[in-house]
């Protein structure tokens, strides 16, 4: 299995480009199959995430071609099986993202349930609820979400939690009911956005994106389109932490800091000075140590759980106490532990990590337990002296592009050791 090694020490400088979004990508390539037309898909990140998915969708016989411009060409026509089998779907779960459009275009769908992961057990009652709302018929049957469905029909659904790959599903569904959807507790995430901006661009009616109640006036067909996806927040905002954390300063350009706000107001609470541009971020630490912050994560606009691991990282580091509250995954601090094992000094009380920081952690190997929690760990390995190896470095694979190749660049000195 590939590891990471990371000799610590080096500041982060320089620049960084910065990839399409995963969490956006990955719905958009769902929405394709709602097309009776072939869609262009352009930003489209080398991620393990989207290779999956790709090969999800090609074993439904939807053809895909892409091309050497980050452009994947989806031509859903072909399409003869609407089957999303476990053997993907365990590896990563959105794509429960089918669900919606298979039932909502053909009127069929077979998606394996998803499963618990390392960081929760991740229900999708509201997904199916949803869809039922609609008008589909839903069994849950030998571990498979099995849909059947006519035309669905527009209704007024009340989320019970805020979900982002609950709402798109449920939003994807309806762009092709007959009659007027409104998703209200819908959740307000850029990438949601975005999905809806590519959907509108198919020829669909969304109205409220980004706002917690969607309008959906149904149509009689999604047309093709061309559509570029959004920069990756969390992918930037991971970079900037770790030139908070290591004293640095870096630039991440074909980024929007208009999606970055709560991240960015705990940067400067640490004690970094930010200047933003219309598609850049620039972090100067000055050599400074970071000042401890408090975080609760929330659904956006509050602080995003995807960016939790990072911060709890940086506070590892820094000076004086910080309190990170979870309040979105009930079991997202499985890398307090690894943390401490280079020295960090982390009490757990429920879904609270109190950290006291330390002026230096030193290098260990380490084991990666999810995505972001593998990040974490790899940034606590750019302040820590010595050697760190993190073991496990597929979960990163999942959602960071050439993730070492692009710190080596900003000055660290790390490299992948093949496994
Ligand atoms: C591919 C993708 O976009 N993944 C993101 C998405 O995951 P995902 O869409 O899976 O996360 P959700 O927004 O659905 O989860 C939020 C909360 O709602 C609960 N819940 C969700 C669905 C449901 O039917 N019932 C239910 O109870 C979950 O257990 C969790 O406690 O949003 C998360 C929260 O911002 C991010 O961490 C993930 O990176
Ligand atoms: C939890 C994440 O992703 P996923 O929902 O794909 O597991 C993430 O991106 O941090």
């Amino acid at each position: 299995m590939a590891k990471i090694l990371i000799n610590g020490g080096e500041p982060l400088r320089g620049e960084v480009a910065i990839s399409g979004a995963k969490n956006a990508v990955l719905p958009i390539l769902a929405a394709c199959l709602l097309a009776d037309e072939p869609v262009t898909v352009g930003n489209v990140p080398h991620l393990h995430d989207v290779t999956t998915f790709i090969e999800l969708l090609g074993r439904m016989g939807v053809q895909l071609v892409l091309d050497d411009r980050m452009k994947v060409h989806v031509d859903p026509r072909p399409i003869k099986s609407y089957v999303a089998p476990y053997e993907l779907v365990r590896t990563m779960r959105a794509s429960i993202l089918v669900l919606g459009p298979l039932v909502a275009r053909f009127g069929a769908a077979e998606v394996s349930l998803p499963g618990g992961c390392a960081i929760g057990s991740r229900p999708v009652d509201q997904h199916i609820r949803g869809l039922e709302a609609l008008g589909a018929e839903v069994k849950v049957e030998n571990g498979y979400i099995r849909a059947r469905a006519g035309r669905l029909r527009g209704a007024r659904i009340a989320m019970d939690v805020v979900t982002v790959t609950g709402t798109e599903n449920v939003m994807m569904a309806a762009t092709l009911a007959q009659g007027t959807t409104v998703i209200e507790n819908a959740a307000q995430e850029p990438e949601v956005v975005d999905l809806a901006h590519c959907l509108n661009a198919m020829g669909a009616q969304i109205e409220g994106a980004g706002t917690a109640t969607l309008t959906i006036h149904g149509v009689e067909r999604l047309h093709g389109a061309s559509y570029e996806v959004l920069p990756d927040r969390i992918e930037t905002g991971t970079f900037l932490v770790g030139a908070a954390m290591t004293g640095g300063k870096v630039r991440a350009r074909g980024t929007r800091a208009d999606t970055l706000d709560a991240v960015l107001a705990k940067l400067e609470q640490a004690g970094a000075q930010i200047s933003c541009g219309p598609d850049w971020i620039e972090l100067d630490m000055a050599g400074r140590r970071p000042r401890a912050v408090n975080v609760v994560t929330a659904p956006y606009p509050a602080f995003p759980t995807d960016m939790q691991a990072q911060f709890t990282a940086l506070n590892c580091i820094a000076e004086g106490v910080g309190v990170i509250t979870e309040t979105v995954f009930e079991n997202r601090f499985m890398h307090a532990l690894e943390l401490t094992r280079l020295g960090a000094d982390i009490r757990l009380e429920g879904n609270t990590a109190i950290i006291q920081g330390v002026p230096k952690l030193s290098g260990a190997p380490i084991m990666a337990t999810d995505l972001r929690a593998s990040a974490c760990l790899v940034l606590a390995g750019l302040v820590a002296e010595g050697d760190t190896i993190v073991d496990r470095v597929y979960h990163i694979d999942r959602g960071y592009e050439n993730i070492e190749e692009k710190l080596g660049a900003l000055g660290a000195r790390i490299r992948r050791l093949a496994g």
